[in-house]
């Protein structure tokens, strides 16, 4: 049995999320107490619609909870300054950027910026972070490029690599694989992977890619209109939690296969 006390980095308390507008508050999703810990691997599953990215967004402050509470390391959400925040949590968009002469490795740079002095100078130590971060997503050949010259599984690493030199605790990164060929999105699999195993890193990630998350997370978020689950991948299969991501007589979830598969699948 494992005797070391978890340290936990992120938890909410009755956490309701959704949208505000003229006082009409929208609920996407209430109560949630999730809990997780430190070094951990998170993939979030649900249908399109659902409330992936309310839910990201909210934990990193993006936008305002309806009520409730969030602690990470303990502490408050709300009792964190933007830069402490930010140096605590990065968030990974897959959004386009704005168009600039940006260089991939200003880019990343910018990731340094809850550090640097105001007129932004790097430090010895932020080139480090930055050339640490990225020689760890292995884009060393790409540090001059112009982002806009990046293809999108380029784009996606560098972004990784900004979060990395954020040096935070915990990345969140919402689809990250949303664009990727099927190589590109088990390599960033396996790099989320290695960063949670190798340096620590608490990982969130929301994702249609139901194998992989299946494959390399420790813990999976499911997110249905009824239920918020979470729990170990292999838990989930078996106590059939994961067959109710989708309530539809279309498809059903193959335990053995370990996808979602056509139930009556028409014969060629
Ligand atoms: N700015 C907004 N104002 C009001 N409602 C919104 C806003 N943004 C999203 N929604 C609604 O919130 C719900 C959840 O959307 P969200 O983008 O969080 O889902 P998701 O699970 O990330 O979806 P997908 O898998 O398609 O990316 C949807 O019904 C959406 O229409």
């Amino acid at each position: 049995m494992n005797q070391e006390k978890k340290h936990i980095i992120l938890r909410t308390r009755n956490l309701d999320i959704g949208y505000l507008a003229k006082k009409n508050k929208t609920f996407i999703a209430e109560k949630l107490n999730i809990t997780l810990s430190k070094g951990q691997f998170a993939c979030l599953l649900g249908k399109n619609g659902i409330g992936k990215s309310t839910l990201l967004r909210t934990l990193t402050k993006v936008q305002s909870k309806l009520s409730g509470e969030i602690f990470v390391n303990s502490m408050n959400i709300e009792s964190l300054s933007p830069n402490e925040l930010a140096r605590t949590m990065s968030l990974v968009l897959t959004e386009k950027l704005p168009e600039s002469n940006l260089t991939v490795f200003e880019l990343i740079a910018l990731g340094r910026q809850p550090y640097t002095n105001w007129i932004g100078n790097l430090s010895q130590n932020d080139i480090e972070k930055i050339n640490n971060s990225l020689k760890l997503t292995h884009i060393e050949h790409l540090t001059n490029k112009k982002f806009y010259e990046l293809s999108d599984g380029q784009l996606q690493r560098v972004l990784i690599s900004r979060a990395l030199a954020q040096d935070t605790d915990i990345i969140i990164l919402d689809e990250p694989t949303a664009h990727l060929d099927v190589l590109h999105k088990m390599e960033t699999f396996q790099l989320l992977k290695r960063l949670a195993v190798e340096l620590g890193k608490t990982i969130i990630v929301s994702t249609h890619e139901i194998h992989l998350a299946i494959e390399s997370a420790n813990e999976l978020w499911l997110m249905t209109e009824n239920d918020f689950i979470t729990g170990n991948p292999r838990e989930l299969i078996q106590n059939g939690s994961i067959q109710k991501l989708f309530s539809s007589d279309i498809v059903e979830f193959d335990s053995i296969k370990e996808k979602f598969v056509l139930k009556n699948s028409v014969k060629k």
